[in-house]
């Protein structure tokens, strides 16, 4: 019986291509043998294979889903480890584009296949019955094109090219690996040149290029032409060249004009062009070389895009052009150089195109979809004709002024009407099906016997006919005892709550209405939760806010692996209504994990994966985005109520803002290796006491280097830094033991301790005897929340720091104190008591990144010095109200 799975994928070339494709295939968690050829490299044998690894984990756009991927790629060489092959269930082949060594490799891998292995092409332009030529039936059966784009994880195009000598189950096999396993949508191509969208995409970059240049005409400006009205991804035409690299253009193209009939096009607009040989040889082929028609400078860090002067091949800064024309057709109807220009460019275009119908492919929407697939166009070619305001009729009008031959798909009238529909793959295979249920905002099908619901609005935005229709589709699924499908019609899942619809229901003052969604909003996710049917949630794209709620409210995930999904509305400290935060803990827990996330890799690895590390959740998500929300809601007056309250009538302590403290606090720990001894009772001593300690500094043999009792202010360093730093915290009547690093002790000043060698480790005990005043921050009166977090040394005791401030009254929001409007940041060493207490409390152990906001009670923000700074009027504040303190760090 023939094997169905595919467990182990071989890929020969570890190249642009064959590195790129192994890192796609083991995104998929299957596991992938990667070969070369041998190295006579000094590092060793492997030592193509082993650049090839090192660049996956540094090229953009990232290759890996997550570094450790990399653990799925095996590499070996062609010598060596031959016999790897045999474990593949799939050999892919990305080598030099040369028809000799691909049949060489063939020759001496060919004995290691295992029976019933897949062997494929990963080639562009040669074709199959060159490359199967020779080869034995038993292998013919079995050898396919399978043609990757570059990138290959972000290119959904795979071009299939089969004959009639590949056997049937070989075709699925392999089908459903690309399909379903690397999420590629396949479309099958003639065994002819170049395929579908190279054919199409390499004609026009050289048809555009050579002609441009022959009519000397600005690149900047045609690439403009292409990207604002065509709707070209940004790099345009020259832009894609420069990428490709003119090098690789030219392989490509030689190779094409070789292969391709005398009377194809493609020899007629292929114009021997001076300027572009000279660019090769001057290394100007692109991106990879000294530059192309663009170039990127970089002078003093500042980047700068430059285009290139042909006349002297130097490079000029790049000057913005005003578009002329608003549309396409306005741009056609123009008789300047450009108009004229475009349409000639467009008639070509189109005729061959056209021309390749029926022997490329026979299918015209085939092709639309190849250069949407596959060259990233928004709108493929054919959708574009329906921008033109005459249609095909127009190139054909045009052919006729030019004189030239109309295809003969055309002429023949062999061609059909084009149905717009049919643009929209998802949607005829949805629409084919029954439809049960139907609002404006939502659809229920019975496809091939399963209900699929799906939701029809603008960027599928969640609204109260989705939410409704929801709630009834689950009824009828449970009444029917049968599973609910949850499935775009569109490529992307969702774009969450309709925001549109909550702003005008806040535009007019109606929060009853906003209630009422939100409420609906969350009975719909708790139907989708405790259904008694499953509810399966298919994403592909985006499901954002809402849309990621609906996939953590429902049973099965079948996510694709690309799909970007997250709370994304927590990020600007705004918290998800319909229930998200709640999902996201409780599928992160150990006994929840029965629910689970199914990619298209059969693995866990959207941020949905249930096996996601509660304490990662807990560290990044509460961390990073809770403490926004709570920012965010402290700037209103409920949320300021809410928060005086809760300190005032209990101390309750909030989790998320001990743990931030926590976090900070062990870096501190970890830096210097503290042990505390004692519980003490008065304290804590902070940064801005002052205070009288015992101490010894000893090497790490034990040798007493330097001992005294000493009053100071912490933060002042009077004996050495780590001592004020490991002060702070101290009860008094506890002791603490540490050994710090070399930075921590020495101080290059009047105070420094005598016979401290720079680069030695040192131990120091530490014993408190008192503080002085007896004026305290008591941590269970103090909440701090974090709008960003980075693991960067933290703060410490007597560091210098350059922040802004402000200090509100948490009763009436009244600001009491702004260094902004003084238009002057704060510039304070951490302890000095001139600032208040609470200033130096709060920038202890934080992060040198993003704002804190602290609230603290009154006396916290009194000043110890005798030069109280001017940051509070002192008088202003009583001792027991709360006030909120926000510090944003400047340097
Ligand atoms: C959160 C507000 C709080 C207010 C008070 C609270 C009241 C309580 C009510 C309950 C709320 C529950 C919220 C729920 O639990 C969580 C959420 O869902 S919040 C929403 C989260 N979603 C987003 O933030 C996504 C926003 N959209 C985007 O980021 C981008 O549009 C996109 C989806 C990445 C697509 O980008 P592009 O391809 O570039 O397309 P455009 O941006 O040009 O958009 C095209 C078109 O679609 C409209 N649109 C996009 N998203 C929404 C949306 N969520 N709601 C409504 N309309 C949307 C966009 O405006 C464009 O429209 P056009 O300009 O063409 O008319
Ligand atoms: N680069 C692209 O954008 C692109 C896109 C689609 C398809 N392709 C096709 O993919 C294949 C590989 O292209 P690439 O761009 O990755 O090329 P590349 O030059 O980056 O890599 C080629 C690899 O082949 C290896 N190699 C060289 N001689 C060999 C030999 N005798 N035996 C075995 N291996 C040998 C090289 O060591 C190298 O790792 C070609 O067939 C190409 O047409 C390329």
């Amino acid at each position: 019986m023939t094997q169905t799975t595919i467990d182990k994928v071989c890929v020969i070339g570890s190249g642009v291509m064959g590195s790129a494709i192994a890192a796609l295939i083991a995104n998929s968690s299957c596991q992938v043998v990667l070969l070369d050829i041998v190295s006579n490299d000094p590092g060793g044998r492997n030592a193509i294979l082993k650049k090839a690894m090192e660049n996956l984990k540094h090229q953009r756009p990232d290759p890996l889903s997550h570094f450790s991927k990399l653990d799925f790629i095996k590499i070996g060489n062609l010598e060596d480890d031959l016999q790897l092959i045999s474990e593949c269930d799939i050999i892919i082949e990305a080598v030099v584009e040369k028809i000799e060594v691909k049949h060489q490799l063939y020759n001496k891998i060919i004995p290691y296949l295992k029976d019933n292995a897949i062997l494929a092409s990963n080639t562009s332009t040669i074709p199959l019955k060159k490359l199967k030529a020779g080869m034995a039936d038993s292998i013919k059966s079995r050898f396919i094109i399978t043609h990757f784009f570059n990138p290959p994880r972000y290119m959904e195009l795979l071009e299939l090219v089969l004959d009639s000598e590949v056997n049937s189950a070989i075709i699925d096999k392999i089908a459903k690996f690309l399909t379903i396993n690397l999420g590629k949508t396949i479309i099958k191509s003639n065994d002819t040149p170049g395929f579908i969208a190279n054919r199409i995409g390499c004609y026009l970059l050289e048809l555009v290029v050579r002609k441009a240049i022959k009519d000397d005409l600005n690149p900047v400006i045609i690439d403009k032409i292409f990207t604002n009205l065509f709707k070209l991804p940004n790099t345009g035409i020259f832009g894609l060249y420069d990428l490709i690299g003119h090098d690789v253009m030219k392989l490509i193209s030689s190779s094409l004009v070789k292969s391709l009939p005398t009377h194809d096009n493609y020899q007629e607009i292929y114009l021997p062009t001076l300027l572009l040989d000279k660019m090769l040889e001057k290394n100007l082929i692109g991106r990879k070389g000294d530059g192309g028609f663009y170039r990127i400078s970089v002078v003093g860090g500042v980047k700068t895009k430059e285009v290139i002067d042909f006349s002297d091949f130097t490079y000029k800064p790049l000057k913005d052009y005003d578009m002329e024309y608003n549309s396409i057709n306005e741009l056609l109807e123009s008789s300047s150089i450009y108009g004229q220009f475009f349409q000639d460019i467009l008639v070509k275009f189109y005729l061959y195109l056209i021309g390749l119908i029926p022997t490329v492919t026979d299918n015209i929407y085939d092709i639309n979809k190849a250069m949407k697939l596959g060259y990233s166009w928004k709108i493929g070619p054919v959708e574009l004709l329906y921008q033109l305001k005459e249609g095909f009729e127009w190139i054909k009008n045009q052919a006729l002024l030019k004189n030239l031959p109309l295809p003969p798909y055309i002429t023949n009238n062999s061609y059909k009407l084009i149905e717009a529909s049919k643009f929209q793959f998802n949607r005829i295979n949805l629409e084919e099906s029954r439809i049960l249920l139907k609002n404006n905002s939502a659809e229920l099908y019975l496809y091939q016997n399963r209900l699929v619901v799906s939701i029809t609005t603008k960027m599928n935005c969640l609204n109260e006919e989705v939410f409704d229709l929801i709630i009834q589709v689950v009824e009828l699924a449970e009444e029917r005892g049968q599973d609910l499908y949850i499935i775009p019609l569109t490529d992307y899942f969702s774009a969450g709550a309709d925001l549109k619809l909550i702003a005008r229901h806040i535009k007019n003052n109606d929060f009853v209405k906003l209630e009422e969604f939100l409420a609906l909003g969350q009975r719909t996710m708790t139907r989708l939760k405790y259904s008694n049917v499953n509810i399966i949630s298919c994403a592909v794209g985006f499901a954002l806010g809402g849309g990621c709620e609906i996939l953590l409210h429902s049973d099965f995930i079948v996510a694709n692996q690309e799909l970007s999904t997250g709370l994304v509305e927590v990020s600007i400290g705004l918290a998800p209504g319909f229930g998200g935060i709640k999902e996201m803990f409780y599928r992160a827990d150990e006994e929840n994990k029965a629910k689970p996330t199914i990619t298209t890799d059969g693995n866990n690895n959207t941020s949905l994966e249930p096996q996601q590390d509660k304490a990662e959740l807990t560290g990044n998500f509460l961390e990073k985005s809770i403490s926004k929300i709570v920012i965010n809601s402290l700037k209103t007056e409920q949320g300021r109520l809410f928060f005086e309250n809760l300190l005032q009538s209990s101390n309750r302590s909030i989790s998320q803002n001990d743990y931030i403290i926590e976090v900070n606090r062990d870096l501190v720990g970890t830096l210097f290796k503290i042990n505390s001894f004692g519980e003490g009772s008065i304290g804590p001593a902070t940064c801005g006491h002052v205070v009288t300690i015992k101490y010894q500094i000893l090497d790490t043999n034990n040798n007493l280097i330097n001992e005294a009792t000493k009053t100071f202010s912490l933060g002042s360093w009077p004996i050495i830094p780590a001592i004020d730093m490991i002060t702070n915290g101290m009860m008094v009547g506890q002791s603490r033991q540490a050994v710090i690093p070399p930075q921590y002790a020495y101080y290059n000043s009047k105070y420094r301790v005598e016979n401290i060698d720079h680069d030695a480790y040192y131990k120091v005990n530490i014993m408190l005897n008192s503080i002085l005043p007896n004026n305290f921050v008591n941590p269970a009166e103090v909440k701090i929340f974090d709008n960003e977090i980075a693991y960067k040394i933290p703060l410490l005791c007597g560091d210098k720091v350059k922040f802004a401030a402000k200090i509100t009254r948490l009763s009436n929001g009244e600001i009491l104190y702004d260094s902004n409007k003084q238009d002057k940041n704060i510039e304070m060493k951490i302890g000095d008591i001139n600032y208040p207490l609470i200033v130096s409390y709060a920038l202890h152990g934080k992060v040198p990144v993003g704002t804190r906001t602290v609230i603290a009670k009154g006396k916290t923000f009194k000043a110890l010095g005798s030069k109280v700074n001017h940051m509070l009027v002192q008088d202003k504040i009583e001792v027991d109200e709360f006030l909120m303190l926000e510090l944003s760090i400047v340097d």
